[in-house]
């Protein structure tokens, strides 16, 4: 496959900066992406040509700018294969995503005594809402426990189950081990027990085609920074039977049908009852201009070309001496990795001075640095636009590094 990689990097303005007198080599996307020219110019235009209040608007601008929300709404339906429009909720991001979930279908559709079931790698986005809800609810959260090579188990799943669990929220890719779980044996397992499944796509999404019928899941959520999107917008994928049944959680404007003082209040239909006040709608532009990014490029060739620089890195990385990686042989997106026992901050500063981006600490997943027993790691990622070139400055910096502080 040829990957048109000069032209992509020419597609992203910030790449061309330099950090420090280098060349920036941005290894942190999984943190969050950088933003093709065709995003940043998208939401710009929609300021300067289209931008209005929308819902229920009666002069044209406002009418326009509703019909490209919709619009944007029905791209996001397609790229991920739901079944309606309607079954796509437009949220901050994941972590509000999930936090939908957890308010509505946790808080109303779960009783005490209830389980829930996560995993050791989830991200805190995908743990956090779920504690709260356990400790108000009464309901028992589970945890399917990681093995050291940073998979599950899973034979373990089954007996994680009974007749009080409703729930499995699971990470498709860990935004740490880079662990890719397999949902479609996963899925099955709970689905035929009754349960329903909600998948943190937020490392997913940008590395795979997404199909949400095909994966069975109730529940679909991630981020649109990461997917060469703006901050601020995300989506919410939940079937439409299950949103049907799910109270609003933030109540206002947009998401009502009638309000009355004396005659009660009545809420509007999903998607629009969990989108209450003045949306993100210029980022929803971006968001959409993203999709048409990825979507140009080839999801199938994005993933070719990242799966081929992670092998590249893994084999470069395994010949620095001292140094730790963590997580399975196949993987997506992300190396995380100690240098002996340096602290990731100072590797992360020494890389910093030689140009190199990198994520250091925790990464929002102190379980499993609780399950590795280190304080904290560093994280390299590798998105669309990275190169065997910024690998290699990566591993000689931290040839360097080591030469350095030993
Ligand atoms: C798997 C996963 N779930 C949820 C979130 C939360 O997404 P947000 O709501 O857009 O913030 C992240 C963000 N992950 C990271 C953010 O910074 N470094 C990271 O690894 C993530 O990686």
């Amino acid at each position: 496959m040829s990957y048109p990689l000069e032209r992509v990097r020419s597609d992203f303005p910030l790449l061309a900066r330099e950090v420090n007198g280098q060349p920036l080599a941005y290894l942190d996307s999984a943190a969050s992406a950088q933003k093709p020219q065709s995003v940043i110019d998208r939401e710009l235009d929609f300021y300067r040509h289209g931008y209005a209040a929308v819902h229920r608007g009666i002069h044209t601008l406002s009418a326009e700018a509703t019909q490209q929300m919709e619009g944007v709404r029905e791209q996001v339906a397609r790229f991920i294969n739901a079944d309606s429009a309607e079954e796509i909720v437009f949220v901050k991001g994941t972590t509000e995503g999930i936090n939908l979930v957890a308010n509505s279908f946790g808080r109303h559709l779960l009783t005490a005594g209830d389980s829930i079931i996560i995993t050791e790698m989830e991200h805190h986005a995908n743990i956090v809402p779920w504690q709260m809800l356990a400790q108000e609810r009464g309901i028992t959260l589970r945890v399917w426990p990681l093995q050291p090579d940073g998979t599950l188990d899973l034979a373990q799943l089954p007996g994680l189950i009974d007749a009080s669990t409703k729930l499995l929220a699971i990470t498709q890719v860990s935004n740490v081990l880079g662990t890719v779980n397999p949902l479609h044996k996963i899925v099955p397992v709970a689905k035929a027990a009754g349960l329903k499944v909600l998948v943190d796509g937020a490392q997913a999404v940008m590395h795979q085609r997404i199909d949400v019928q095909a994966l069975d899941c109730d529940f679909y959520v991630f981020s649109g920074h990461k997917l060469y999107g703006p901050s601020g917008i995300g989506i919410l994928y939940g079937k439409q039977a299950l949103l049907e049944q799910m109270p609003p959680w933030e109540g206002g404007g947009a998401m009502i049908q009638r309000v009355s003082l004396t005659q009660g209040t009545t809420f509007a239909a999903p998607p629009w009852r969990f989108e209450a006040g003045s949306p993100n709608t210029a980022g929803m532009m971006g968001l959409g201009a993203a999709i048409d990014y990825v979507e140009a490029l080839g999801l199938e060739n994005i993933h070719e070309y990242e799966q081929s620089l992670m092998r590249y890195a893994l084999d470069g990385l395994q010949q620095v001496p001292t140094l730790k990686i963590y997580g399975p042989a196949q993987r997506a997106g992300v190396i995380a990795f100690n240098l002996g026992e340096h602290h990731a901050y100072d590797v992360g500063s020494f890389l910093d001075q030689y140009g190199i981006a990198i994520r250091t600490g925790h990464h929002c997943a102190m379980p499993l640095m609780e399950f590795y027993r280190v304080p904290s790691m560093c994280r390299a990622s590798l998105a669309l636009y990275n190169t065997r070139q910024e690998v290699d400055r990566l591993v000689a910096g931290l040839q360097r590094i080591h030469s350095l502080l030993g």
